[in-house]
């Protein structure tokens, strides 16, 4: 095997082998990948939180399980959320009863679905991205694609590749089981290909469809009724690439990307493919590991722009649920308003694991115009991107926002 270009080898200590340097197959973009254009899509039907315990605990034929009710009406009064959008309706679920039933073995009927749902979505929101960017659908060249709702072959990547008409010479990543942290992957590896790779456009998409991750409610699995009250469907894309041209308008700049396992924090999500679906676990505490453990990551990822303050940043964290961004919010201090993008997606969208803080970003920009701010960035110059998910995984990027002119 060839070794890697422009380094030597040696036969022995006191006789070095001169490698010739060999020519990089592909040059580099000069400057920091940038995010060009930005769409979101959501399925037609809404689903107000208010409403949600009569309909979920009905429709899954649990009425009787008043206790559980009350507990499920407590959650969802707490959730943040005001409405969400699912494709699992009354008359979907109807049709397919093994999916509204505990445990039962239903993997097939959810897979039939999101299989096409996911890229349906997923080719909504791109349409819209690729409108904002400007460009032609023939400039795509890289994919890079991350859901938590099915697996399949060829992946969600190749099915909306073909929904949107992309060339055959697309080069695609599928990351399938990210779960939420799978936001910023993909806004990560779409950096690493846009700066790596000259002229590169590159689609960065979540989408995610609960299919999977639905369950009735059961008293032995009380934190799936945390996941009942919280996730909804939503799918997003980012154009990303490095060196605009004229008449490509930058909105976000990306200067770091990194990501941390945190410490002591095994379990405290996970999730396992069965018949009867994908089983989350959430443990009570990760609202308390997230917090207690981020300072230590962003102090390190905010030094790549001189460490401004947090209250001088902007932040698009995924919105997991509202006691986290209350314990993040709490522990670093921050002003009011600063996780305000993300409460919003949240109230309006609920939790769409992978997806959201894509939302949150798409928020953040539209909040910024609203108020008449000086930059993308609600009038800041550098925020945060971040993701968590299984693992706990950590994943942070830092952005930097482009003048409002
Ligand atoms: C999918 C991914 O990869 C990434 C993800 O985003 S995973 C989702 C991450 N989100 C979370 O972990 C949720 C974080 N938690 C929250 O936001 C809030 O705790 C909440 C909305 C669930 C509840 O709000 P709260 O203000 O904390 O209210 P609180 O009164 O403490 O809890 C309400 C009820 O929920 C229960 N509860 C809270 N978290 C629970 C959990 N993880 N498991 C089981 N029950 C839970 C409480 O015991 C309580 O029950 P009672 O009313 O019977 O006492």
């Amino acid at each position: 095997m060839a070794p890697p270009s422009g380094e030597s080898i040696s036969a022995s200590a006191e006789e070095p082998i001169a490698l010739s340097v060999l020519p990089r197959g592909q040059p580099r973009a000069e400057g920091p990948a940038s995010v060009l254009g930005i769409g979101t899509a959501v399925p037609p039907t809404e689903f107000l939180q208010s409403e949600y315990p009569d309909f979920f605990f009905e429709v899954t034929k649990c009425s009787e399980k008043e206790a559980l009710k009350a507990k499920f009406k407590r959650i969802c009064d707490k959730s943040g959320i005001r409405k969400r959008y699912l494709f699992l309706t009354k008359e979907v679920l109807e049709a397919n009863p093994g999916i509204a039933t505990y445990m039962e073995p239903s993997l097939n009927v959810r897979h039939d679905i999101v299989v096409v749902q996911v890229p349906k979505l997923a080719a909504e929101a791109a349409v819209k991205a690729i409108k904002e960017w400007g460009g032609r659908k023939s400039e795509i060249t890289h994919i890079v694609f991350a859901t938590t709702s099915g697996v399949n072959m060829p992946g969600a990547d190749h099915a909306m590749a073909k929904l949107l008409g992309l060339k055959p010479t697309v080069k695609r990543v599928m990351l399938y089981q990210t779960g939420c942290f799978g936001g910023a992957t993909v806004l990560r590896v779409a950096k690493d290909l846009a700066e790596n790779n000259k002229n590169a456009r590159v689609l960065a998409v979540c989408s995610e469809v609960t299919a999977v991750t639905y369950r009735a409610p059961n008293e032995n699995h009380l934190d799936g009724l945390v996941g009942s009250a919280l996730f909804g469907d939503g799918a997003a894309v980012f154009v990303v690439g490095a060196d605009p041209k004229p008449e490509e308008k930058p909105l976000f700049e990306v200067h770091w990307a990194g990501e941390t396992i945190l410490p002591e924090s095994d379990g405290a999500i996970d999730g396992h493919l069965t018949e009867a679906g994908l089983i989350f676990h959430l443990m009570k505490d990760v609202p308390g590991l997230i917090s207690k453990n981020i300072e230590k990551f962003l102090s390190e990822a905010r030094k790549c722009v001189g460490s401004p303050d947090w209250n001088d940043m902007f932040w698009a964290v995924h919105p997991g649920g509202p006691a986290i961004l209350d314990q993040v919010e709490a522990k670093l201090k921050l002003s009011k308003d600063k996780m305000q993008g993300s409460r919003d997606v949240l109230s309006e969208f609920g939790n769409m694991s992978s997806s959201s803080v894509l939302f949150v970003l798409d928020q953040i920009r539209q909040r910024s115009m609203k108020m008449g701010a000086s930059t993308t960035g609600e009038g800041n110059d550098f925020g945060f991107f971040i993701g968590f998910g299984p693992g706990l995984t950590l994943e942070v990027l830092v952005l930097r926002s482009m003048p409002i002119v």
